[in-house]
């Protein structure tokens, strides 16, 4: 079966900076590719250009076998790509079950029962329920980006892109966060940037390292995260542990 996501020799610079540089890489539905690279490697950039927000100067990006390199961002998530933000963004004066169901409305196109259902499903699913009817402006950080997940998973994307989504949470947090990524990743594909190294381990079938643009490497988790170029790319250590 075709994979799910191939991005192929994606290339993108801004003047001097190259963010991509002839990547490429292929995922299936039920995958997790976790993202890792120092700060400026070009992790975000690979997201933007996945989601339409940056326009790639090369390369071809095909979601379930249809090239959308060149679609506009809305267009995307129309065909299946879901976004959490680092910093979540929710409406501030709705409620917690008012941002999911704008979610299920415009993104998933449901209405009426169906709409107001799933949003509950999903509020349930990201642990939310108790507090469907609070205002996402007073939630504490763990519940806004639990909110930031279950507004991409309201959608309903085949693919999910997670950009630091456990950045700022305490290790309790982390783990829980981490338990509702696990809890609904046999039915999506994902990306998940994150400088979390366990938590990246404990979800990702893969890990890809990015550093100035360029894939470096890509591999099962462990391997990955273990391995001499990681130790020296993105930890600053030599391959004998010496900073
Ligand atoms: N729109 C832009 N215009 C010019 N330069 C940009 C733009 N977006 C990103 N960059 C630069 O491209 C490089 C890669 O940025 P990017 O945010 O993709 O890195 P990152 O790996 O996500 O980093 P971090 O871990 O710090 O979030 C950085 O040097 C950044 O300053």
């Amino acid at each position: 079966m075709a994979p799910l996501l191939r991005v192929s020799g994606l290339s993108k610079r801004f003047g001097e900076i190259v963010v991509a540089d002839n990547v490429s890489f292929a995922l299936a539905r039920g995958e997790c590719l976790g993202v890792i690279g120092p700060n400026g490697a070009g992790k975000s950039s690979l997201l933007n250009l996945i989601v339409g927000l940056l326009t790639a100067d090369g390369g071809s990006i095909m979601l379930d076998d249809k090239e959308i390199t060149a679609l506009p961002p809305h267009r995307r998530a129309r065909m299946g790509l879901g976004r959490a933000f680092q910093i979540p963004q929710p409406f501030p004066h709705l409620s917690v079950y008012e941002n999911a169901l704008i979610a299920a409305s415009y993104g998933a196109g449901l209405t009426g029962e169906a709409a107001s259902d799933w949003t509950m499903e999903v509020l349930q699913r990201t642990g939310l329920d108790a507090k469907a009817d609070k205002l996402a402006g007073a939630l504490p950080l763990i519940d806004r980006k639990r909110l930031e997940f279950a507004k991409a998973l309201a959608s309903k994307p085949k693919l999910i892109l997670l950009d630091e989504i456990a950045a700022g949470l305490t290790e309790p947090e982390v783990e829980r966060l981490v338990a509702i990524i696990q809890s609904v990743k046999a039915d999506h594909a994902m990306i998940w940037i994150e400088h979390i190294p366990h938590a990246l381990r404990a979800v990702s079938d893969r890990i890809l390292v990015l550093d100035f643009g360029r894939k470096v490497l890509e591999g099962p988790p462990a391997e990955v995260m273990d391995s001499a170029v990681v130790r020296e790319i993105y930890m600053g250590l030599k391959a004998d542990g010496v900073a």
